[in-house]
């Protein structure tokens, strides 16, 4: 009986747990703990891995699974398999190479890459690395238009597909380790993006502060107002500017649909309710990601695996469905699509690849993913990805107590 796996293994390293447990004696604290834990106590995060375990697969038998096609449409691209590599900010900080190894894994492997407004690679050297293969850029929508339309301009200029605008950060989530370590990018990394901006705002605001009185000077952190909210004035760093409490659907969604124009469409990451999903259909988004941020945002919010089954319904494929978050293996891929889901994508596996290898690392992880994929649906007794349905699954109580979806 052939092996389902068509690569070669890395013997040190046969499952993403594994990858994991190797990234985390290679990276150093600040990057490791930054990566890796959750909002406050981490129980969202724990639970987005606990939800895959509610449900079990009903596998079918003698179905002729000689052909398996793990292919799925995105952009009017044909991805290996169902699933994207989420945007996750500063991948420099797992290997130099960063973005540019995910990137360059992403197209080997054919698989859509979403890249970090707060990458440390540009968005242009990354397209280029990317050559045909489809990006998505994650947008933050600053309280300053300027910046976020410069980045939508640039985005489209080099031919991202699409803007995934991340609604689930209008405050920025607590986390207590990168509290406790005190985080800061080291020196010799930039928020590459912004890195002209910087430089020439920084003129400007010395030029200013000088003319201010002692008093008002702002710390590192930029502005603190009358309700101790940071002012996002300052440098751009992901302490003030990745948050924007202003953002609504009235005068947001409408804003940035016009900026993208016809050729960039226009997702909202992080929605996690039917109404929320119903909301972006009205205001006329193409398509949706349900996400808590891998655990990072909301604590004791729900399992993104929880939530998903509610916009689905909502949702009646009006427009594609999408989910992240605590996604280990292929198949957790499957429950995803068996309960509704279009396409999954994640963020962490792919950090600790990095760490682990580099572009090698990445490759190697997604490798793992697409073979474990592959493997469950023909052990399931699916060909097709249309075909995975709720009637693959059942879900177990705490008692143990199955029942039919
Ligand atoms: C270190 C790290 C950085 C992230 N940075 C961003 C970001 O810049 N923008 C964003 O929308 N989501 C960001 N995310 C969230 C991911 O896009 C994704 O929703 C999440 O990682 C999925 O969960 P998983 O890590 O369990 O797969 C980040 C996640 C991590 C772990
Ligand atoms: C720049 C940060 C806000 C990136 C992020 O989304 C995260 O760390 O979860």
């Amino acid at each position: 009986m052939a092996n389902a796996s068509t690569t070669p293994h890395d013997l040190n390293c046969l499952t993403i747990d594994e990858l994991e447990a190797h990234a985390a004696k290679i990276m150093d604290k600040q990057t490791r703990d930054y990566y890796n834990e959750g909002a406050d106590s981490g129980s969202t995060l724990r639970e987005n891995l606990d939800a895959f375990k509610k449900y079990r697969i009903r596998p079918r038998v003698l179905r002729d699974v000689s052909r398996i096609d793990t292919s799925a449409n995105i952009f009017g691209h044909k991805n290996s398999i169902p699933l994207g590599v989420a945007p996750t900010a500063m991948q420099c900080l797992a290997h130099e190479e960063g973005e540019l190894a995910t990137a360059r894994a992403c197209k080997k492997m054919n698989v859509v890459m979403g890249l970090s407004s707060f990458a440390t690679t540009t968005l242009e050297d990354v397209a280029e690395a990317s050559g045909d293969n489809p990006n998505v850029l994650q947008l933050y929508l600053f309280e300053s238009r300027d910046h976020s339309r410069k980045l939508i301009q640039r985005a489209k200029k080099a031919g991202y597909k699409a803007v995934f605008l991340t609604v689930d950060t209008p405050i920025l989530g607590r986390r207590n380790l990168e509290i406790r370590n005190q985080f800061k990018l080291p020196k010799h990394f930039k928020i590459a993006n912004f890195a002209q901006d910087e430089a020439e705002k920084e003129g400007e605001r010395q030029q200013e502060e000088q003319a201010r009185p002692q008093a008002q000077r702002r710390s590192s952190a930029g502005y603190l107002d009358g309700d101790n909210r940071v002012q996002p004035s300052g440098p751009i760093t992901f302490h003030t500017h990745a948050a924007n409490p202003t953002l609504s659907w009235e005068t947001d969604i409408e804003w940035l649909k016009k900026e993208c124009g016809p050729n960039m469409q226009v997702w909202v990451k992080g929605i996690a309710t039917a109404e929320d999903a119903l909301l972006a259909i009205e205001h006329g988004v193409d398509g949706i990601v349900v996400s808590n941020h891998g655990g990072r945002q909301l604590n004791g919010a729900m399992a993104t695996l929880d939530a998903l089954p509610d916009v689905v319904a909502a949702v009646q494929k009006r427009i594609p469905v999408h989910v992240d978050g605590g996604i280990r293996h292929g198949t957790d891929v499957f429950k995803a699509l068996a309960l509704g889901a279009d396409f999954v994508w994640i963020g962490r596996p792919v950090l600790w690849g990095l760490a682990y290898k580099g572009q090698e690392g990445v490759e190697l992880c997604l490798r793992l993913l697409a073979d474990e994929f592959k493997l469950c649906m023909g052990l399931a007794g699916t060909i097709k990805i249309k075909d995975i349905s709720k009637d693959y699954l059942v879900k177990m109580d705490r008692s143990g107590f199955v029942s039919r979806l």
